[in-house]
């Protein structure tokens, strides 16, 4: 048999399928080339396994994240061991994502420690986007952020700041006042008696302090390795005792929200008046209510709204006053404009309900200014994409964790000019100044912006400038002694929401209205 003859069958057949063959493999790389390869946004180098988690330390996130964003631009990815993050850095980017496509950003990124502590994403801040959330969103508004209560809260804060006002009277001449510690526990003081009916401040649960499971609590809410390295994490959760650390704060939280709600519970509140009752109250109320819908609120949605509270109605304000007092004590200039101002429009008075600050345009200026360098919540709260689309051209995928750099966008030179880093109020004197930084502007970012922007976007600043113009109407601020105002320490610290690292140290002078 002769093996090896060739046949003419296969002399056809042979070129007949190394054709078809080279035919097939063009038309897999012409279909390959078809589907185009994903545009994303440029991205720093990374390292196995953390991503670019090396390139955040050293630094706070914020500032970290503004380096960065110098060099690859105002639409950034990261990665965090696996997770995507896009880092937005420039007003028009963030009204991309804040506005014309706030309905595919409006989500938040799920993670271990806002599961536990939201009551499994049952609060408004820090879960996913739901038809449920929005109304519960709206029960806060109208009970706790409605202007009947902002009366209310403007009686309590008044009646705070005029027990400050005695209190500071009184100290030794010459000595100074740890301000920071003071207006911590004035707003602490008048979210508690507004939002529960007394200050339950005082009363340690399971022999820890409210303050210390606050502190615990927004630590916490930051985050855990398993949130960005699946593995890896939960074995390093596991062994640093994140996890145990997380059920101990939830007990502790869960046990100071159980003792409000105790304590309301017991009231007959159907026999207190509507001026009487506090926002417990009216949640108890709403949550009897029994209804069929889907909208109805269990015990679980009330403990997470008033977990909501006091994470998110606490912190800022005290974080904005403290950052806004250190910039009016840093410049006396402003300090005196300031006083002038307040002291002119508000004329000899006797008391602190008589202050109204209404009309006192320069004192909005100051508030806003200080914003505008001090973003208590810099990177805002993550928001998430929900759905494919784009940014600036980039392709952005769902589930991608996005951050807004609130604080980088109210420094940068290309929006503010030259002087972007000083405090100079001024700058918002031929602005609208109400519309900036409202939410409709992108060029500054206090309280975010679109649907998940803060919903005291309207009543926060008025409890900032009122407690400033008392602070500035009544006294004059000095430093203590030996101290020079380029000394004076304006370092940051903390992760959600940023204070000064040193309290602030300032001595009070009476004023003398006889001068
Ligand atoms: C000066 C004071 C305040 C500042 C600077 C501030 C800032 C912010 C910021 C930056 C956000 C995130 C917005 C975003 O992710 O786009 C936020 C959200 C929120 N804030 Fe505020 N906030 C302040 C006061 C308050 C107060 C008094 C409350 C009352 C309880 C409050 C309740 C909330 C809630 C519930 C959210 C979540 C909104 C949502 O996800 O839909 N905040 N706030």
């Amino acid at each position: 048999m002769e093996i090896f003859t060739i046949s003419p069958s296969w002399l056809i057949t042979t070129p007949l399928v190394f054709f078809m063959f080279y035919m097939f493999l063009h038309t897999l790389k012409s279909s390959k080339s078809s589907i185009k390869a994903p545009n994303l946004p440029p991205s720093p180098p990374k390292l196995p396994i953390i991503g670019n988690l090396h390139q955040l330390f050293g630094k706070t996130r914020h500032q970290a994240l503004w380096q960065l964003s110098k060099k690859y631009g105002p639409v950034m990815l990261l990665h965090i061991g696996s997770k995507p993050f896009l880092i937005i850095s420039s007003p028009a980017m963030a009204k991309q994502v804040l506005k014309t496509q706030d309905h595919i950003f409006c989500s938040r990124p799920l993670s271990k420690s806002a599961k536990r502590l939201t009551y499994n994403y049952l609060d408004i801040a820090f879960s996913p986007q739901s038809a449920h959330r929005r109304e519960k969103r709206k029960i806060l508004v109208s009970e706790f952020l409605s202007p009947k209560r902002a009366r209310s809260f403007n009686h309590v804060l008044v009646m705070e700041i005029e027990n400050v006002v005695r209190v500071l009277s009184l100290h030794p001449l010459n000595t100074h006042v740890n301000l920071s510690k003071m207006l911590l526990a004035m707003v602490k003081e008048v979210v508690c008696k507004v939002g529960f009916g007394k200050n339950y401040i005082e009363e340690p649960v399971k022999g820890i302090s409210w303050e210390e499971i606050l502190d615990e609590a927004v630590v916490m809410l930051d985050g855990s390795y398993s949130d960005n390295f699946p593995w890896l994490g939960r074995i390093f959760d596991m062994i640093t005792g994140w996890n145990r650390k997380l059920e101990k704060c939830f007990g502790n939280l869960d046990a100071y929200i159980q003792m409000i709600l105790d304590d309301h519970n017991n009231d007959a509140i159907a026999d207190i008046s509507e001026d009487d009752k506090d926002f417990v109250h009216r949640l108890i109320e709403l949550s009897s209510m029994a209804d069929a819908s889907s909208n109805e609120l269990t015990k679980e949605d009330v403990k997470a709204l008033i977990m909501n509270v006091f994470t998110g109605g606490i912190d800022t304000t005290v974080a904005s006053l403290e950052w806004a007092m250190s910039e009016i004590a840093k410049s006396p200039r402003v300090m005196q404009k300031l006083q002038n101002e307040i002291r002119k429009k508000a004329g000899r008075i006797q008391r602190v309900d008589q202050l109204d600050t209404t009309n006192m345009t320069y004192l909005k200026l100051v508030v806003k200014e200080a914003m505008r360098l001090h973003a208590p919540a810099p990177l805002l709260i993550p928001h998430e994409s929900s759905s494919h689309c784009q940014i600036y051209g980039y392709d952005v995928f769902p589930g991608t964790t996005t951050v807004i750099n609130a604080w980088g966008i109210g420094i940068d030179p290309n929006t503010w000019g030259a002087n972007a880093a000083e405090f100079y109020p001024e700058r918002f004197e031929n602005v609208d100044v109400d519309s900036v930084g409202g939410g409709g502007n992108f060029e500054m970012l206090p309280f975010g912006g679109g649907r998940r922007s803060c919903p005291a976007i309207n009543t926060a600043p008025a409890t900032v400038e009122l407690v400033i113009a008392n602070r500035l109407y009544w006294f004059d601020w000095g430093l203590p002694d030996g101290l020079k105002i380029e000394d004076l320490d304006m370092e940051e610290e903390g992760s959600l929401i940023i204070h000064k690292k040193l309290p602030l140290c300032l001595v009070p002078i009476k004023h003398n209205w006889e001068d």
